[in-house]
């Protein structure tokens, strides 16, 4: 595996290797109340600090990605978010993969603000990769695609969104320019769904950085359970050559059968795009609080998307 300027290979690689070696899933680490209740836990950041660092301890060399949602450790505030710094440290430590969900997403200038936060090699808070949000235009997101190239991180932005409101937005027919706002074939203007042309944005920014360090570095997001005619994406993503995140599995409704129905083999879209990384949060975590139970579960899920 070639390694990047900062002695890490590019994350796109270390997830594929983690892949290969524990399955496709990415287990969300999501301590609602409900599931702090349920582990024997009180709904506070002490709570949610044991929660998420059992997580990591049950599940580290057993899973290819960890995803904490970072709304539920901003709930707690400041004692919320050491929570996340200690349990993003432990992952760290033990070895792995860390997607943070703060879909972030804003104006260039703040924009660097977010990226530094999530994708520097000293921040507090960083992780392997960061989810982001394009609703300010793919463009704004540079900061945090350009730093998680020079520092061998990953991004994932959302695409197409599991939630049922998203259609309206996503699913919208535009006019949309490629990243750099070109006429040209590669960015060209044409009519598309946002959803699409947000790929496409992707894909350039992945073809630019091709077998370099930042290579497969800017993922998408493509939900499982939007739609009502099926779990069929819609979208082409034979040009992406990056990762897609894959949520909807589980409490929302989507089955291993509905990934495999929708992307076929996890690795197998064509141009290289890949992995394809199914996530379930809710769901799988109600099989804690005991740890090889939890161990155990997650096996038997990853099992199901690869059998
Ligand atoms: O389109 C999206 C984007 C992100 N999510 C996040 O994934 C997990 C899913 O949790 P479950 O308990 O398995 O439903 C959660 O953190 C969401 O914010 C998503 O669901 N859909």
């Amino acid at each position: 595996m070639s390694q990047g300027p900062v002695g890490r290979a590019p994350f796109r690689h270390r997830l594929r290797e983690a892949v290969a070696a524990h399955g496709p899933l990415c287990v969300g680490i999501d301590p609602h109340p409900g599931l702090l209740t349920a582990w024997g836990l009180d709904a506070d950041a002490a709570g949610v600090e044991r929660f998420s660092r059992g997580v990591v301890e049950a599940l580290a060399g057993h899973v290819a990605l960890l995803k904490p949602q970072v709304a539920l450790y901003e709930v707690y505030g400041a004692a919320g978010l050491a929570a996340l710094e200690r349990t993003l440290a432990d992952a760290r430590e033990a070895g792995v993969l860390t997607v943070a969900d703060a879909k972030r997403g804003d104006i260039g200038s703040t924009m660097a603000g977010y990226a530094r936060a999530w994708l520097a090699d000293d921040a507090p808070l960083a992780a392997d990769a960061l989810t982001l949000s394009p609703y300010l235009g793919v463009g704004s997101l540079a900061p945090a695609l350009d730093l998680a190239v020079a520092t061998g991180r990953g991004v994932f932005v959302l695409a197409r969104t599991s939630n049922p409101e998203a259609a309206g937005v996503q699913a919208a027919q535009a006019r949309v320019a490629g990243s750099c706002g070109s006429d040209t074939p590669g960015g060209g203007r044409r009519m598309r769904e946002v959803a699409q042309s947000v790929i496409d944005a992707l894909a350039e920014h992945n073809a630019a950085h091709r077998d370099g360090p930042g290579d497969g570095s800017a993922g998408a997001v493509v939900g499982l359970t939007r739609g009502t005619t099926g779990r069929d994406h819609g979208l082409d993503l034979s040009a992406l050559d990056g990762p897609v995140l894959v949520p909807g599995l589980g409490a929302q409704g989507g089955t291993p059968a509905d990934v495999a129905a929708a992307f076929g083999a996890t690795d197998a879209l064509g141009g290289g795009t890949g992995p394809v990384v199914p996530v379930s949060a809710r769901e799988v975590l109600t099989a804690g609080p005991d740890l090889g139970a939890l161990r155990a579960a997650v096996g038997a899920l990853n099992g199901s998307l690869t059998g």
